[in-house]
């Protein structure tokens, strides 16, 4: 494994039985709190973008805003918030998804993507997918083309990135973890 992987898993703090028993969460306000693998991982997940147009970062709720931010302006890209139901104030479209733990209702703003705008996709961590599979419909329902999903951690035995990819999706993650 290459040092900064190393540094980003150490990094990461990991807690079991939250939030419901058997689920090891992956905790990653220790990365974030820490300012130099904070750099490193938004420089990790950006340098394959570096020169490529890419109008718009769209960031899951709530952590792949933090994320999202960030590499949107490292990209001078805008930044395009896809929130959990009833918060965003205009006129949304709206998607149902399941994820490790729960189910919950997704929604973006109707005219936050112009179609044929080229999209990255910015999460924490992949799971299952279903949160991310969401988020790729809606932006796809928009018009959006979507570069590539990139997130910090993927659990592969959970599968997200295979259903990502079985939708086209090019995904980009920068470690793993074993198990839930
Ligand atoms: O791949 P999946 O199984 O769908 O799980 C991944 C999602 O779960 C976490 O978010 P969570 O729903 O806990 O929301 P939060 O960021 O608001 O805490 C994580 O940040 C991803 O968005
Ligand atoms: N194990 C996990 N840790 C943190 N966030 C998650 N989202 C889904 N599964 C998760």
């Amino acid at each position: 494994m290459i040092a900064v992987q190393s540094e980003l898993i150490a990094a990461i703090r990991s807690i079991p039985d939250y939030p419901k028993p058997g689920i090891i969460f992956r905790d990653i306000t220790t990365l974030l709190g820490n300012p130099r693998t904070f750099r490193r991982a938004i420089d990790e997940l950006v340098h394959p973008y570096a020169g490529t147009k890419v109008e718009k970062i769209a960031g899951i709720e709530a952590r792949g805003f933090i994320l999202g931010g960030a590499i949107a302006h490292q990209l001078s890209a805008g930044f395009v918030p896809i929130r959990k139901k009833g918060k965003l104030p205009h006129d949304t479209v709206r998607i149902a998804y399941s994820l490790e733990y729960g189910v919950d209702e997704m929604e973006m703003h109707r005219d936050a993507i112009v179609p044929g705008e080229k999209v990255i996709l910015v999460d924490d961590l992949i799971a299952t997918g279903g949160t991310a599979e969401g988020a790729t419909k809606l932006l796809q329902q928009m018009g959006a083309e979507i570069v590539a999903a990139c997130f910090i951690i993927d659990l592969p035995e959970l599968g997200g990135r295979k259903k990502l990819e079985a939708l086209g999706v090019n995904v980009r993650t920068l470690i793993e973890f074993e198990g839930h």
